[in-house]
């Protein structure tokens, strides 16, 4: 089984844009280079993939990403899901099998976290990842790739489930702090910051 994993990046310019009445564009992007390294640490740090992507417009991420040791995609279609979609035909197209597609956004993220969707991913043909409010999608595990159409967004989660209901196939849910905790309000920033400083 040939897994890949896919991390789609916004322009920094519009990233965390609901930050943007706290943080400077600055700080901003500073938080969401420092977190997409973290999630390809992780995923490096896991030795179960056999590439790493990430799919963005932004010439700068890409430079970066490429310093990491990962794959850089330029955004072919505009837009989160099309942006997915085309970088996923892609993967399918190299040889991928299994794709994880993952936000950059889940500084709790742990090696354990993907070593155990990979495993779920042996009996399911897509694991879920939900956000801790129990509507979004945080990591999606899905075997092969594009067996569910991209459909991410508010409430995305539930949507999800249609698709996976529609098409028949097998799913389960992985619930971990790792994946549940991702960072897109002023709350969850001053949270993950008293995590750093309790665990300092
Ligand atoms: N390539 C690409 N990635 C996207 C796009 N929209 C969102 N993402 C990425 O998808 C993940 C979830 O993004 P969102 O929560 O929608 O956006 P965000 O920038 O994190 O936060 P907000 O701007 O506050 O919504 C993050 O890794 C984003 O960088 C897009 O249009 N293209
Ligand atoms: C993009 C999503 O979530 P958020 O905007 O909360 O990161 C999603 O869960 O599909």
């Amino acid at each position: 089984m040939a897994y890949r994993a896919l991390i789609p990046v916004k322009t920094l310019s519009e990233a965390k844009s609901r930050l943007a009445p706290y943080l400077t564009q600055t700080q901003r992007a500073t938080l969401v280079l420092d977190m997409l390294r973290h999630v390809i640490d992780v995923l490096h740090g896991s030795k179960s993939l056999e590439t790493i992507s990430v799919v963005s417009p932004d010439p700068n991420v890409l430079q970066q990403v490429q310093v990491w040791g990962v794959h850089a995609l330029l955004e072919k279609a505009q837009g989160h899901n099309p942006a997915l979609t085309v970088a996923a035909q892609q993967e399918l197209a190299s040889g991928a099998t299994a794709l994880l597609t993952l936000s950059a956004d889940l500084p709790l993220l742990r090696t354990y976290d993907i070593q155990q969707m990979i495993e779920q991913s042996r009996h399911y043909e897509v694991v879920l990842a939900p956000s801790y409010e129990g509507t979004g999608t945080n990591a999606l595990l899905v075997r092969p790739p594009l067996a569910v159409p991209y459909v991410f967004g508010p409430g995305s989660l539930q949507r999800y489930q249609a698709e996976i209901q529609q098409r028949f196939l097998s799913s389960t849910l992985y619930i971990s702090p790792g994946t549940r905790f991702d960072v897109d309000t002023i709350e969850d920033v001053n949270i993950f910051r008293r995590s750093e400083i309790a665990t300092a």
